[in-house]
């Protein structure tokens, strides 16, 4: 069989760009509008225990359409393979941009903090908390736009976002206190310490708790000291100690950042944790010309896509929003797949 023959005549599938743990990311081509995609290829066979993060990332994404959330078009399941049909962000991975910089300035920390926050706002909002935040998970679009990526970590306890959750995951580097220590914690706390991780790596350009021994690691973070780089004002100080505090209680919350002086700083918005875009919104322009396309009345394409199950009709609908949103021409090409 044919590599990916299920994407055949849907998506030209080109180069490997990248891979997230259990998965290969490939670059890929949308055949109707020409538009990039990142499509995030699992093996089942080879996912053994991890299988339940695939559906746990799949529903938080489909829940949570956000500016600054990686967007999700479609879904293929056959029997070997999930295919994420995700949105593609050029710009690579925010650890790449902050290392070619050695650290970046405060304005433009905050420009980008600014968005981290919103994504997290948001998903606190939603009763998801990430528990996986760190730069890599953090990818620029073309417009130098912050998309949160790799839900597979995430987590939606049931009774709320108050409630205890106990699983241990993600990163040590990027860990609170609490969670390495394998006690009971609130995924809003964890989210909290480790954007101040990130907070700390965008200004200064290392981590503030590093070490290749794990117990010196683990003895650096429980210990909540860590070295205040001179590159630090020192409300940029106060901010980052506020979020790195060992005990989660005393911790800054993510609705107190929205409106932190340091997140003002230059803004006379605070951080919104609204999603800006009218989601499944029902756009006259790109449902005629699907509707055009497929030889099919407005109201048969709307009821045909009005389901949002994230299949071919609802990744060509989303991308010819974004060419719009972009300013691009709404069209569809390749008529080859016209009787499908
Ligand atoms: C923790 N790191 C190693 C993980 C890597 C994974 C590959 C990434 N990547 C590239 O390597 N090149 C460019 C590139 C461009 N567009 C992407 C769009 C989406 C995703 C994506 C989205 C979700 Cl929701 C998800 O779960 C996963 Cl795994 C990936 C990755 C992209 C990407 C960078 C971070």
């Amino acid at each position: 069989m044919a590599r990916y023959s299920v994407l055949k005549g849907f998506y030209d599938v080109e180069q490997t760009i990248g891979s997230g743990g259990f998965a290969k990311v490939k670059l890929g081509t949308h055949c109707l509008t020409k538009e990039k995609v990142a499509i995030k290829i699992m093996e089942k066979s080879r996912l053994g225990d991890d299988l339940p993060r695939v559906k746990i990332e799949l529903e938080a994404l489909k829940n949570l359409p956000h500016q600054n959330i990686c967007k999700l078009y479609q879904v293929i399941e056959t029997e070997s393979h999930y295919y994420l049909i995700l949105e593609y962000c050029s710009g690579g991975e925010l650890f790449d941009h902050i290392v070619e910089r050695n650290r970046l300035e405060e304005k433009q920390a905050r420009v980008f903090f600014r968005q981290i926050v919103s994504a997290v706002a948001f998903l606190h909002d939603k009763g998801y908390a990430h528990r996986d935040l760190k730069p890599e998970n953090v990818l620029l679009d073309k417009e130098k736009n912050l998309k949160l990526i790799d839900f597979g970590l995430c987590a939606k306890p049931q009774p709320g976002l108050d409630s205890f959750l106990y699983t241990s995951c993600g990163s040590p580097t990027y860990a609170a206190p609490e969670l390495i220590l394998g006690q009971k914690y609130l995924g809003s706390e964890v989210d909290i310490w480790s954007l101040g991780i990130l907070l700390y790596a965008l200004l200064c350009g290392v981590l503030p708790f590093d070490d290749e021994n794990i117990d010196s690691l683990y003895r650096k973070i429980l210990s909540g000291r860590y070295e205040e780089s001179s590159c630090l004002s020192l409300e940029s100080k106060r901010l980052i100690r506020s979020m790195l505090q060992v005990d989660p209680k005393k911790r800054i919350t993510i609705d107190d950042l929205l409106s932190h002086p340091w997140l003002m700083k230059g803004f006379k918005e605070p951080v919104t944790k609204l999603c800006l875009h009218k989601v499944h919104e029902k756009d006259p322009s790109c449902l005629s010309v699907m509707a055009e396309y497929y030889r099919v009345s407005v109201d048969v394409m709307w009821s045909k896509l009005n389901s949002w199950t994230y299949d071919y009709n609802t990744a060509t609908y989303m991308l010819l929003l974004s060419k719009k949103q972009r300013g691009l021409p709404i069209k569809l090409y390749n008529f080859a797949l016209r009787d499908k």
